[in-house]
């Protein structure tokens, strides 16, 4: 059977095949228990206990892919998704949901520009050529730059959409941006930051940050399986609250409850249980992970004894 046969009535997931957001996205995949076999530089791998065919694509291939209802289900960065609906708007029956955010491939899409210039707002590029692989929002924030300083936007028949011609040259760059800067061939950038060194190292700093992304799980607006779909949605929700959060269980005395509850209101409510020694009570309460080192001090000092935090291996909520 040819691999598109085997294709037939699998629910078609799409995963980046490189780059920043795979081995998060392959764990995740990992934590809601979908088993696969990937041949080494095959594309498409087969689930062996799901309905699922993975195919792996450049997390910005994946909203397009998605959005014109090839794949039911993706996971990319909302930058790819934005990018992707400046070029192909979408209508009542395509384009992609956003159904859940990863929290995972934070970062944020910058206009980076020389810095020991001249330069220190976006507008002052207007007509100056920047280097981007995201031609379709750059030209987008160029175009309303351009309709704010009143010099550019205007129809004048050069056919770029019907809505004028853009007086800043969009210069496309695939990848390692800021090299278009240091080989002279842009004025400036707009790319994706998250710790700045990148830029830092090309001598480039931030004036405006056109948007900030992270990663998501989308669906196609009419997937194939939307039985499936809902049951996968549901387990990485619950992957990614065992991530975000842990379990926090401590002793103490029932008059200081109202106290204690302000420090951990759980997430919907903590669970309080009597001790077998009078006006003493058990706490467990969820806590977020990043929390939890400091809700352990300020339930220390407010009197709570024997306080335990306990990693979370899978939840649903
Ligand atoms: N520095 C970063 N920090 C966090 N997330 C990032 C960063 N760079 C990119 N991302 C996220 O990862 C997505 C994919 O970008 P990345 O550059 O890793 O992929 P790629 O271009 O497919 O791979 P490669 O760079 O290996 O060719 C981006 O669209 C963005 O959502
Ligand atoms: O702010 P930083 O933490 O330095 O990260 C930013 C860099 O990360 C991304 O590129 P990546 O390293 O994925 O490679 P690429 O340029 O080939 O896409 C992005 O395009 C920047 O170059």
């Amino acid at each position: 059977m040819s691999a598109l046969e085997q294709l037939n009535g699998k629910l078609l997931f799409a995963i980046p095949k490189k780059g920043r957001l795979k081995e998060k996205a392959l764990s995740l995949l990992d934590g809601s228990d979908v088993q696969f076999n990937r041949s080494d530089r095959s594309d498409i791998a087969f689930s062996n206990n799901t309905p699922v065919a993975l195919v792996f694509l450049p997390a910005s291939d994946i909203p397009a892919f998605v959005g014109r209802g090839k794949g039911a289900l993706g996971i990319t960065g909302s930058d790819c998704i934005l990018e992707y609906e400046s070029k192909e708007p979408p209508t009542a029956t395509s384009g992609v949901e956003q159904i859940l955010d990863l929290g995972f491939g934070r970062c944020k899409l910058q206009v980076q520009v020389p810095e020991k210039g001249e330069v220190e707002r976006p507008e002052q590029l207007v007509g100056k050529t920047i280097a981007t692989s995201f031609d379709g929002l750059s030209r987008k924030y160029f175009r309303e730059l351009e309709r704010k300083v009143g010099g550019g936007g205007q129809v004048n028949g050069s056919g770029e959409g019907g809505e004028g011609k853009l007086q800043t040259n969009i210069l496309h760059a695939s990848g390692s941006v800021e090299a278009a800067y240091s080989l002279g061939m842009a004025d400036a950038v707009v790319d994706l930051v998250e710790s700045g060194l990148t830029m830092r190292v090309a001598g480039l700093k931030p004036i405006a940050t056109v948007l900030e992304s992270s990663a998501v799980l989308i669906r196609s607006k009419h997937p194939s399986d939307p039985k499936w779909v809902d049951l996968l949605t549901d387990r990485m929700r619950g992957v990614i609250t065992a991530q975000r959060y842990v379990l926090c269980t401590y002793n103490v005395e029932r008059r200081l409850l109202d106290q204690v509850h302000k420090i951990t209101p759980g997430k919907r409510a903590p669970t309080i249980n009597n001790l077998e020694e009078e006006g003493w009570v058990a706490v467990q309460a969820m806590v977020e992970s990043d929390r939890a080192a400091v809700a352990m001090d300020e339930l220390k000092a407010a009197g709570a004894q024997d306080i335990l935090i306990i990693k979370l291996e899978n939840t649903r909520v």
